[in-house]
Parts: C-alpha cells; sequence; structure tokens
C-alpha cells in the first residue's frame, strides 16, 4: 500500500477547478507503487492519475520527469500525458507536496510473463529511445555507475547479515564495474525501471500498450536500459534465465533500433551494472525500511543470482543473440 499523503475531497476538488478536466466524480487512492502516492481521479470528462511526488523524488528533476512524457507523447509513444492547468502549468502542489495530473492509460501489466511480451517490450523500448533521441534536457542517472559506491558504503556495513559474504562480493564487483564500464556506447534517455508493472499490455495482444512511471528517466547508456529490461523480464522464478525471452527482446528491439557490435558484446557487463544497481539499491531499503512501513521492501537476494548468472557469461550469444 503506497498512499503517503491523504488528500481530502474539498482539496481535490479545489485543485481540479485548476483544469479544464471536469469536474470529479470519484476518488481513490492506488495500493500498487512505492515510491509517490497515486490516487485514480475520475471526472465526467475521463480518468486521470494525479501524483503527489513523496519524499525520494527529488522535485528539482519534476520538469525533466513531465518535459519527458510530454515529449514522447508527442511523438506517439503511449505513455502518461501530462495535463496542464488552464494557466498552462503541469507540475503543481497539493497538500504540501509537488503533484501532477497525468492520463490514465489502459492495459494491464502481465501477471506471468511469456515471451511474446518480451518482444513487445523490446520494440518499445527501442521506440521510447528513438523518441527521446531529441529530448532537449538533460538528467544524469542518480543510479548509474558513479551512484554505486556511495550507495554501497551506506549500507556495506549490514551486507553480511543480508547474505554471508555479500560484502566482498559487491565490492569485488564495483571495482571489476568501474574499471571496465564501457562508457563509450551510445547514449540518450533511457526509462531506467522497464519492470513488468511499469509495461502495459491488452489481454492477448502482443504489442505494448503503455509505459508509465518515468520517475527513474534519465540519460545513459541506451543498452544498459536493455539490460535492466533482461533482468527483470527474462528470469523465471526458479532463477533460470530463460533465452527465448532475451532473444525476442533483444532481436525485436534491434529491428527498431539495431544494436552496434561494440553493444552487443558489452550486454554481460551492462547486465552485471543492472544487477548491482537494483542489488544495491534493494539491500538499502532492505536494511532501511522500518517493520511498519506502508511497502514490503523488495528482496535483494533475487539480484544476488541474476549477478552471478551474468559473471558467468562471456558473450551476448548466452543471450540468444550473435555477436556481428
Ligand atoms: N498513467 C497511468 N495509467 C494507469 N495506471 C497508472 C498510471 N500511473 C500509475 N498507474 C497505476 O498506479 C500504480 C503505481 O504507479 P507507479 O508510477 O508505478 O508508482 P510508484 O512510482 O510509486 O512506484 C501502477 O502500478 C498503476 O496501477
Ligand atoms: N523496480 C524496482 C523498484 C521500483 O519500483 P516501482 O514500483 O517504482 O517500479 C525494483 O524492482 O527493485
Amino acid at each position: 500500500m503506497a498512499v503517503y499523503t491523504d488528500v481530502s475531497d474539498e482539496d481535490i476538488a479545489r485543485f481540479v477547478a485548476e483544469y479544464d478536466i471536469g469536474n470529479v466524480i470519484s476518488f481513490k487512492g492506488i495500493a500498487e507503487g512505492v515510491e509517490n502516492t497515486n490516487f485514480l481521479l475520475q471526472t465526467d470528462q475521463a480518468p486521470f492519475i494525479l501524483t503527489l511526488y513523496e519524499k525520494r523524488v527529488n522535485p528539482d528533476d519534476l520538469p525533466f520527469y513531465l518535459g519527458l512524457m510530454d515529449h514522447l507523447s508527442s511523438k506517439g509513444l503511449n505513455c502518461p500525458t501530462p495535463i496542464h492547468g488552464t494557466d498552462g502549468v503541469a507540475l503543481r502542489r497539493l497538500c504540501g507536496r509537488p503533484a501532477a495530473i497525468t492520463s490514465f492509460l489502459n492495459g494491464m501489466s502481465p501477471r506471468r510473463i511469456q515471451p511474446h511480451h518480451c518482444a513487445g517490450l523490446g520494440t518499445a523500448t527501442a521506440q521510447l529511445h528513438t523518441a527521446g533521441q531529441d529530448f532537449d534536457i538533460y538528467l544524469g542517472n542518480a543510479f548509474g555507475v558513479k551512484g554505486w559506491r556511495p550507495l554501497f558504503e551506506s549500507c556495506r556495513s549490514d551486507a553480511n547479515g543480508v547474505q554471508p559474504g555479500l560484502e566482498q562480493m559487491i565490492e569485488v564487483e564495483l571495482d571489476f564495474l568501474e574499471a571496465n564500464w564501457p562508457h563509450h556506447l551510445p547514449a540518450g534517455v533511457i526509462h531506467a525501471d522497464l519492470f513488468p508493472d511499469n509495461v502495459f499490455f491488452f489481454p492477448g495482444q502482443d504489442d505494448v500498450s503503455g509505459v508509465i512511471d518515468f520517475y527513474f528517466a534519465c540519460n545513459d547508456l541506451l543498452a544498459y536500459d536493455l539490460a535492466i529490461c533482461m533482468n527483470a523480464w527474462c528470469f523465471e522464478p526458479d532463477n533460470s534465465f530463460n533465452v527465448t525471452k532475451a532473444r525476442n527482446l533483444l532481436s525485436s528491439y534491434g529491428k527498431v533500433r539495431p544494436l552496434s557490435g561494440d553493444e552487443l558484446a558489452a550486454l554481460p557487463i551492462l547486465a552485471r551494472g543492472a544487477s548491482l544497481r537494483f542489488l544495491l539499491t534493494r539491500l538499502y531499503d532492505w536494511i532501511n525500511t522500518p517493520k511498519d512501513a506502508l511497502v514490503t521492501p523488495k528482496n535483494p537476494r533475487e539480484y544476488i543470482n541474476k549477478l552471478r548468472f551474468h559473471q558467468r557469461v562471456d558473450s551476448a550469444s548466452a543471450y540468444g543473440l550473435s555477436e556481428e
């Protein structure tokens, strides 16, 4: 459950009056989600999502996120479109928090991921990368390679309590990634959190119907976004890697935005980096989330297994593709 901020009926009526979106019919908190408070807002015109940005979102970054969604929507990507008030402003304040209303996207995140979902995801990811190329605001990745060591230092003393030997494992991996990170690869706007809960499909259809939650989006290596997807979509619940899903993901991506030989060769290290990134943020949350918190922290151990898998990989052929 992630509704951190209460909003009264009077507050919402006053807030909605600043837009040209009709009158409020209903308004309810959304349990899913971790970072922000989301409400499903139904007016007599349409459904919308109202988001109140909570502590973990840096308010200075909000113009990037909202501007990016505006930009991608204008290029035909199915992502939430920020709704602007009658004064033209999309980013406002409600109950002491930065807040915005965006369009509501139909569709559902897949409960059981099938290979065809990975194909759809590959196409949508490449479309997002292509559409983001001429977005003119820059935001570095706070959870990119430079951010991993400070994050590790903030929680390393508790790492072995989560799994014996974890502190040493992360230390060695960090040294390797910092020394070998492929900074030269093509970069641009990435989503950086393309997990199944942020990608919608219509039942029985292969194409992605919408992508949400752009609040980790940033500028980084394009192929790194694919590595994040591979980790989030191509492992089975028993931790085995599904090469068919990975092949579908990568080959569908490549049909829209062909991957260079360098990008393909770098996939194993990018996947190691993507594993470490989510291992570290989950470890931090695992250690620091109070027992009575509204959200249950995600298990970091899942990402230890993923990291170990990629450490044994030496070429993209393990992901179902040949390097040319
Ligand atoms: N534009 C949208 N259209 C439809 N549902 C949405 C939209 N934005 C958010 N949601 C719903 O709200 C939930 C939480 O949103 P999300 O952005 O993932 O939150 P958080 O950033 O807090 O993790 C999603 O799982 C989805 O059910
Ligand atoms: N995808 C991350 C956690 C971020 O959650 P989201 O609800 O904002 O997508 C993870 O799995 O560690």
